[in-house]
């Protein structure tokens, strides 16, 4: 039995924008989901994911294909919700050579689903990690990432960029853009603020509307590239430790998140909530469509005033997390 974990993280800059080419900053947050992979004697794989539903559920996958959750849930619904950990786990088979290794696999998660917090990125790169090791092999950090990017692209129709997997597998601030992935040191202390309001966004529906919108209308290609431009400045102002410079960037880029679509009534207004309580800046993180926002704010203004904004469930601050995947336990 081995337990890993890896954390979910906040886009500073970049997120849609990412996914063409351009650059974005992910930053690894204090908040985790824990894999625990134990080897079966058979090929079966059975999924104990007590997070993912109201109730949770467990499903058995008998080789790997026709298993039936222990709660009524509709086979697309299933197929959707288990996609991920089903590849995680194929990936594991391959890169340990061992195609017919069964498992049982329980997690255990802090992070939001569908929420712009990596949730899928931190369970995949967590499971990998788990169920290698379980098998008695130890990739390391960068090639987690990679597998674990190759689980997101094909769950999300090719749908995905490097950048949530590699910041969860690495920790700490992270710059991806293509395929170059690297940590950013020396980074300033960022005081994280995160409204949250309680709903979810699909995120390969929320890319595809962008990806239709940049195909049809010059301008939200434009949006796109605008929000490159937006991300380099940022780098400039995350080098210089400049924190209002970093905030009026943040607007800016939640403000052509929005043109693209991918906001929503109660991302807004968790957005002008933290504006209003003077935050330094603050934008919707994530796919969007519902979720998560990220303010800067190293006062408790912005939390005090989104715990009262009408549609904002949950606020709280999170700390930079240096630490990507990690044993916990075996
Ligand atoms: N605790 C969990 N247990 C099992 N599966 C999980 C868990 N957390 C996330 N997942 C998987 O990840 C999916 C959510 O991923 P999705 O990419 O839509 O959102 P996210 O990663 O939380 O947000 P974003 O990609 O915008 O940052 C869930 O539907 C489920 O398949
Ligand atoms: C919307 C997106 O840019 C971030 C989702 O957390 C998609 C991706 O990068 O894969
Ligand atoms: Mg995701």
């Amino acid at each position: 039995m081995v337990t890993s974990s890896a954390p979910g993280k906040v886009y500073l800059f970049g997120e849609h924008a990412v996914v063409y080419g351009e650059p974005a900053v992910p930053c690894a947050i204090e908040r985790r989901a824990s894999v625990t992979a134990t080897r079966r004697d058979d090929e079966a794989l059975r999924v104990d994911a007590g997070d993912l539903t109201l109730d949770g559920f467990t499903v058995e996958y008998s080789g790997g294909t026709d298993g039936r959750p222990d709660v009524d849930v509709e086979q697309p619904l299933l197929e959707a919700a288990m996609g991920y950990v089903n590849e995680a786990v194929e990936q594991a088979r391959d890169a340990t050579g061992r195609p017919e290794a069964g498992f049982d696999v329980h997690i255990d998660s802090a992070i939001p689903l569908g929420a712009g917090l990596g949730s899928s990125a931190a369970v995949v790169v967590a499971a990998i990690d788990a169920a290698t090791r379980e098998l008695g092999v130890t990739l390391d950090s960068e090639e987690i990432a990679d597998r674990a990017y190759q689980v997101e692209h094909a769950v999300q129709d090719g749908e995905a960029s490097r950048a949530d997997t590699f910041c969860s597998a690495m920790g700490g601030a992270v710059r991806v853009e293509g395929d170059d992935c690297r940590r950013l040191e020396a980074v300033p202390n960022l005081p994280f603020v995160i409204g949250y309001d309680g709903g979810s966004g699909d995120t390969g529906a929320l890319v595809s509307g962008v990806r239709g919108l940049r195909a049809e209308y010059d301008f939200a290609a434009d949006t796109v590239e605008a929000i490159g431009d937006v991300v380099r400045r940022g780098e400039d102002a995350l080098a210089a430790a400049d924190l209002d410079e970093l905030g009026r960037l943040m607007d800016f880029n939640h403000g052509l998140l929005s043109a693209l679509g991918v906001s929503s009534r109660s991302l807004d207004a968790m957005v002008w909530a933290a504006r209003d309580a003077d935050a330094r800046g603050a934008k919707l993180t994530g796919a969007g469509g519902g979720g998560c926002i990220v303010a800067l704010d190293d006062t408790d203004g912005t939390e005090t005033a989104l715990r009262y904004t009408p549609g904002c469930e949950d606020a709280f601050r999170a700390e930079l997390d240096t630490e990507g995947v990690r044993v916990e336990e075996r």
